[in-house]
């Protein structure tokens, strides 16, 4: 054996020892929790009272969930150490972890301490001398990777156990398994500025392909729960992605990373009740998209509080009641001058309304019971000179009593639904979008062909802004929910009072493993057993502490209007690269996107380096980003991957045979089949797997590999996709991690005459 094997044997040996310590700790952690979980429910058969039954409740489930955060971690549990010229050496992980003497023996990726591992560069080195990168085979050490910063302050012993292969390289090459996975162990300075940057304002996050900018936004809402936690655990976070697809990709990440407070939803998910998945065609698109709908859906709301053509009059009982027109419209115009929203103004509305009926019924009764009727005109004018002065022929009194009595009748309440009536989004909407008379009304300057569709049809994505935007217009008669407020916050304050109990008793809080306040709101509040993220996605007027948006240039203005909505407070990172917008109503840059809400008040960070695809790959995909616009740069991919890109001209009937030839040569890993709208129906109908991630073979439209990424890409029809937007061509090939082939029918686009030579 050399010196140098001896030296890193002998390294791996000294690793080992600390990581069998470290899982020591974790099953220790472990078994008190067990141990913990076990009490609670063995501590006595029925419980008496309420609190006891909380408690023990709060307590399981508590631990219970601390039990899952352990197992969570257990594969990688400690992947890095530095050492620093004091002599200092701290081991980084996924968790914290204390010894029995309370010392701290592992620290948590998100900690402070932990910072200066992913800071670190040979330039700028900080306190650190060396980096090490520890890798883990269950709970074996197999490798270890050093960059040393400081070779003079290394001591011998040191200096001969360096390892050198770089973590990172190691951790690219991996194959493919059709999820997102973490990156803690990895993660580069750039990236570090992203993730750690303050929760406060607006964070734009722009870099091309590859870049890391999805990794980047899961692993900041890992770190911004940690250093955040009490504004974010109650309040919670959402992550808004482009399609369900790419959710299903990346909802893996953060469990791993130890979080449970996050909500994840597409925009056609955000309005609670409806699920949109199905996108409008891109010219419908653009026009939902539009701005300019708020006004329409504003004016929508308008026309239907209406004045009828002439007096109102209801037949009630036999006897028609009338009210005059003028008086109708005076009313409406009182009814929209209070600004309260649609349903709530309707009370107004009605109430007035009714008054008036009953006063024309009871003057109608009065005019009945007039002293003429009865007695001949002189007579009756005598008697009226001696009666005493006319009183108010009813009281008020009178006229609330006979309001209310025709608020009964179904004419009564027919007519007045006519004129105002009580609307949810989802039927002012529909009405709207399915009339072409009420789209004429309310959309005068907007093509409203493309907006009109039948009766019934099923939401699109397009749609869900739309409802939201209905939604805050008509507004819900609060009363209830805001008593259900006023209790649930009494039943907050209890809960909170059992939470420290229980802590208190079960020792959580001195090992300072869960605040009160978060358990209690897991676990108490409405005593519902929900968690935020649970009561979050179930609530449109949910105010999240924080919003991650990804893919976000594919958002529209309108799509906009509703995320703002989510965060009054404007907290927000915002991810995603202006080169690779595929929807028709996305937006071309930063500013137009977003100066409407922050105006300039946002900051931005650039990923410049790919991680994902290889230079031979981007070198191709570069000549379309030129195509779409010659002032944009690609992403400097920070490998080398081997295999050229190849064009192949062939029939659709011959992609099965390439796409088991890419098989074979990427053995474990996926490939990813990229076809055009036109042709992706009948290449899906040729191969296995479909969109099912998990399979070795998916096949997609551009639109649904938004974010994902494949050991080896099949590109189908380049001029089709080429056809919908240069944009998608380049988003198809830069899903590739190692190999890309191109399959065309007839002529290879010009943009990728590069690729000719590989015939
Ligand atoms: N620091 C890192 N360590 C290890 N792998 C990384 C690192 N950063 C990025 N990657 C890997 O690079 C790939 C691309 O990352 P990601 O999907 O986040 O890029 P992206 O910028 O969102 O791309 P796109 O714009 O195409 O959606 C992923 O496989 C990711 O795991």
């Amino acid at each position: 054996m050399s010196i140098r094997q001896d030296g890193v044997t002998e390294a791996i040996r000294t690793e080992q020892e600390r990581v069998t310590m470290l899982y020591g700790r974790l099953d220790a952690a472990r078994r008190r929790a067990e141990q913990a979980l076990r009490e609670v429910f063995g501590s006595g058969g029925a419980v008496a009272n309420v609190q006891g039954r909380v408690e023990r409740e709060v307590a399981a489930a508590e631990q219970a969930r601390r039990l899952s955060r352990l197992s969570g971690v257990e594969r990688g549990l400690c992947f890095g150490r530095i050492d620093d010229q004091e002599g200092v050496t701290t081991y980084i992980g996924r968790i914290g972890l204390r010894d029995e003497e309370h010392e701290s023996v592992l620290i948590d990726w998100r900690a402070a301490a932990a910072r200066p591992f992913y800071v670190a560069t040979p330039g700028e080195p900080g306190a650190l001398v060396r980096r090490r990168h520890l890798h883990l085979k269950e709970r074996t050490v197999v490798g270890l990777d050093d960059e040393v910063f400081d070779l003079e302050r290394m001591s011998d012993g040191d200096r001969r156990t360096l390892v050198g292969e770089a973590a990172l390289m190691a951790a690219l090459r991996r194959g493919r398994t059709g999820r997102m996975g973490d990156v803690v162990a990895t993660i580069q300075t750039e990236q570090d500025r992203v993730i750690r940057s303050g929760l406060q304002g607006a964070l734009v996050v722009q870099g091309g392909p590859g870049t890391g900018k999805t990794v980047a936004a899961l692993h900041r809402a890992a770190y911004l729960l940690y250093a955040h936690r009490d504004t974010l655990e109650r309040r919670g976070v959402l992550v808004v992605g482009p399609n369900s697809m790419f959710l299903r990709y990346i909802e893996q990440v953060l469990p791993a990373l130890g979080e449970t407070q996050v909500v994840m939803a597409t925009v056609g998910e955000l309005f609670p009740g409806v699920r949109a998945e199905a996108a409008d065609p891109p010219a419908a698109a653009v026009v939902k998209g539009d701005v300019r709908m708020a006004g329409v859906v504003a004016a929508a709301v308008r026309d239907r509080q209406r004045v009828p053509d002439g007096d109102l009059v209801i037949e009630v009982d036999g006897t028609p009641l009338r009210v005059a027109h003028d008086r109708c419209a005076s009313i409406r115009d009182r009814a929209r001058a209070v600004r309260l929203p649609h349903n709530m103004a309707r009370k107004l509305m009605v109430t007035e309304l009714l008054r008036e009926l009953a006063r024309d019924l009871l003057d109608g009764l009065e005019e009945s019971l007039a002293l003429e009727n009865f007695l001949p005109a002189e007579d009756a004018a005598a008697l009226e000179r001696e009666l005493p002065a006319a009183q108010e022929p009813y009281t008020e009194q009178d006229l609330a009593y006979e309001a209310e009595r025709l608020w009964s009748f179904p004419e009564v309440r027919a007519a007045l639904e006519e004129l105002w009536p009580n609307l949810t989004p989802q039927r002012l909407i529909g009405e709207l979008l399915s009339s072409p008379q009420r789209l004429a009304s309310a959309a005068p300057g907007l093509d409203r062909e493309l907006l009109l569709r039948p009766a019934g049809a099923p939401w699109t994505v397009g749609d869900v802004p739309l409802l939201d935007e209905a939604a805050e217009l008509l507004g819900e008669d609060d009363a209830a929910a805001r008593a259900a407020a006023r209790q649930a916050e009494l039943e907050r304050a209890e809960a909170l009072l059992y939470a420290r109990e229980v802590l208190v008793s079960t020792g959580l809080e001195e090992r300072e493993l869960m605040d009160a306040s978060a358990l209690a709101d897991r676990h108490g509040g409405d005593g519902d057993g929900l968690t935020t993220a649970d009561r979050a996605a179930a609530d449109r007027t949910w105010a999240y502490g924080h919003v991650i948006v990804d893919e976000a240039q594919e958002l529209s203005p309108m799509a906009w209007r509703m995320v703002m909505r989510r965060v009054p407070a404007l907290s927000l990172t915002v991810v995603g690269d202006v080169a690779q917008t595929g929807s028709a109503a996305g937006a071309r840059s930063w500013g137009e996107m977003l100066d409407p809400y922050l105006a300039g008040r946002w900051r931005e960070e650039r990923l410049l380096v790919n991680y994902r695809t290889p230079v031979e790959i981007m070198e191709v995909a570069a000549d379309v980003l030129h195509a779409v616009d010659p002032a944009l740069r690609p992403p400097e991919s920070v490998r080398r991957g081997g295999a050229r890109p190849l064009a192949v001209r062939a029939g659709l009937d011959e992609v099965a045979a390439l796409v088991e030839r890419e098989r074979g040569e990427i053995g474990e890993g996926r490939v990813g089949v990229v076809a055009s709208d036109a042709v992706h129906a009948a290449v899906a109908a040729l191969l296995p797997g479909g969109d099912d991630l998990d399979a070795p073979v998916v096949v997609l439209t551009v639109t649904r590999s938004k974010g994902l990424e494949f050991d080896s890409v099949v590109v189908v029809d380049p001029a089709g996709i080429l056809a919908q937007s240069a944009r998608d061509l380049y988003v198809a090939m830069t899903r590739a991690t190692r190999r890309l082939t191109v399959v065309y029918e007839d002529v290879l686009p010009e943009v990728l005459g590069r690729m000719k030579s590989t015939l």
